[in-house]
């Protein structure tokens, strides 16, 4: 199997926690070191790491880098109870930001004899768990699509957006790596571009040729008969089967069932929410409006605002196979995702 990208998202010192600045990406490739949990919150306020599992692996980190810092002050604990806190409100809608900080919890509840070597094993399994499974279901996807294909990618669900080898581009990597791959085509992703900026590039780095589009040429793409696959990542999967991804997904699922195109959806264990029964109950981060107004008409003017949902949910009936590393489920629809429970 392929190893992971020559570039990472998180680098685990043992000590400190590595983040590649995505924001800067493609232009710059830069590290910034962390040591405490306020500045890896901050990280993923500010979406220099982002992608559903790689916030869920930053927070664990986060928590020890707390532990690091506080224990063993008599009230070490309440202290790492409130970066705890701190992390899980720094975004609401990827469920593995959630479950990380849930199993760094439960490390705590055990009253581990050493409490920092647990919290940073806990995390470093998490990790290591992340890249094991985004493997497994990169096999998983390629098998059933099973031969060659054009395939359509949006955002970025790649080594960037996990441990490594990611979810959809992991798909994306073990299909290439059989030569089943005729082409793959990465739209945009507006406003962030985490398909211009961040998918083309990471393809890029590991030999993966991609044709980058508008997000508006999805349409036109699609019915022109040159995409068999659309594979994209998520952040939340529901136990009815609805998906939680970037903002846009939900557009081309419709269109998608227009055109014939089949709809894949990538994710690991970590990203499914049984809690909830459906999509509707999910909440969608709606960031800051500059984020849309940044490239456009600056006059300040009272009269121009901007909605920036940055997340939708794509309902099950439109999704063809829902793929993680246990199992697969095709017409999620029909059956839900119960039966890939961990
Ligand atoms: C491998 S899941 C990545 C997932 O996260 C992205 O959102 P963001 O870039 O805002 O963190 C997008 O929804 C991707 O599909």
């Amino acid at each position: 199997m392929s190893s992971q990208l020559s570039v990472q998202a998180l680098q685990w010192t043992g000590s400190s926690l590595n983040v590649l600045d995505q924001r800067a990406l493609p232009a710059h490739i830069r590290y910034d070191e962390y040591r405490d949990a306020a500045g890896v919150a901050d990280a993923i306020v500010s979406m220099r790491v982002r992608g559903a599992p790689a916030i869920g692996i930053a927070a664990a980190y986060g928590v020890v880098l707390s532990a690091k810092y506080h224990y063993p002050d008599p009230t070490w604990q309440d202290k790492v109870a409130r970066d705890i806190d701190l992390l899980a409100a720094s975004r609401p809608t990827a469920v593995n930001l959630f479950w990380a900080l849930a199993q760094m919890r439960d490390v705590l509840a055990a009253a581990p004899a050493d409490p920092l070597a647990a919290l940073a094993a806990k995390a470093e399994a998490i990790h290591a768990d992340d890249i094991a499974a985004n493997y497994a279901m990169g096999e998983r996807g390629a098998d059933l699509i099973g031969g060659a294909c054009s395939v359509l990618t949006h955002c970025n669900a790649g080594a960037l957006a996990t441990g490594g080898y990611g979810t959809a581009l992991g798909v994306i990597r073990s299909l290439h790596r059989r030569g089943q791959i005729n082409k793959v085509y990465a739209d945009e992703t507006r406003p962030w571009l985490q398909g211009a900026r961040l998918t083309v590039w990471e393809l890029a780095q590991d030999g993966i040729p991609a044709t980058l589009i508008a997000d508006s040429a999805a349409a036109w793409l699609m019915k022109s008969g040159k995409i068999d696959w659309i594979v994209v990542g998520a952040d939340r999967i529901t136990a009815n089967g609805d998906v939680a991804n970037k903002i846009g997904t939900y557009s081309l699922a419709v269109l998608a069932k227009r055109h014939g195109v089949k709809l894949m959806v990538a994710a690991p264990s970590s990203t499914l929410d049984l809690s909830l029964a459906t999509g509707d109950a999910i909440e969608i981060e709606e960031r800051n409006p500059n984020e849309l107004l940044a490239d456009c008409y600056l006059g300040g003017d009272s009269l121009v605002g901007a909605w920036n949902p940055v997340f939708d949910v794509t309902p099950a009936e439109l999704i063809t196979a829902i793929v993680t590393e246990r199992g697969v489920v095709v017409d999620p629809g029909l059956h839900g995702v119960r039966s890939l429970a961990p």
